[in-house]
């Protein structure tokens, strides 16, 4: 493409990516040793590869917001955030051209978790196994940061 609506277009696109915000999931905040990974169910291309649970911030919601939204949704659950695992892109982790994650810590304070919506399998995954499913390709450096940065993997 080239042109000022292309060079608009990918402007817009480079610099405003969609921000999806999502939780790691422990057992404790400070001291984690388990890690919930949850399953897609859909779109195809990616079913069957492991994510954080969350999903895209709607207009008007602050990312938090949307955070705890999305963890009511889809696991049924209310938690406590605890800190956000900041990341190398502006802050945040770059996903792909088109999507950016925000993930913060987060620890279930009412409600089982249970795959309603978005996935079909959850996990509590043991320290020294966050890398034994088969996350998601953009998830595997967050996940190995994650175990760097609380001393687990
Ligand atoms: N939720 C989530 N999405 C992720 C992760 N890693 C990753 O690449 N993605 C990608 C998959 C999707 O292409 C994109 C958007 O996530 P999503 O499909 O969960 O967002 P959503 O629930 O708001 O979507 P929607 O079906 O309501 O439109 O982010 C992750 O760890 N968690």
């Amino acid at each position: 493409m080239s042109g000022p609506v292309a060079r608009v277009w990918e402007a817009g696109r480079v610099s405003h990516p969609i921000v999806v915000v999502a939780a790691a999931l422990v057992d404790d905040l400070t001291r984690p040793r388990l890690l919930l990974a949850a399953r897609r169910r859909n779109p195809e291309r990616l079913a069957g590869r492991w994510e954080f649970p969350g999903g895209k911030v709607d207009p008007g919601e602050t990312p938090v917001e949307a955070l705890h939204r999305e963890l009511r949704e889809e696991l049924g659950i209310a938690v406590e955030l605890g800190a956000e695992l900041v990341g190398p892109d502006d802050g945040a982790w770059r996903l792909s051209e088109r999507y950016t994650m925000r993930l913060w810590l987060a620890r279930v304070t009412s409600g089982d978790p249970a795959p309603l919506v978005e996935h079909d399998e959850l996990r509590w995954l043991e320290p020294d196994a966050w890398l034994s499913v088969p996350w998601l390709d953009a998830d595997v450096r967050i996940v190995e940061a994650l175990a760097a940065h609380v001393g687990s993997a």
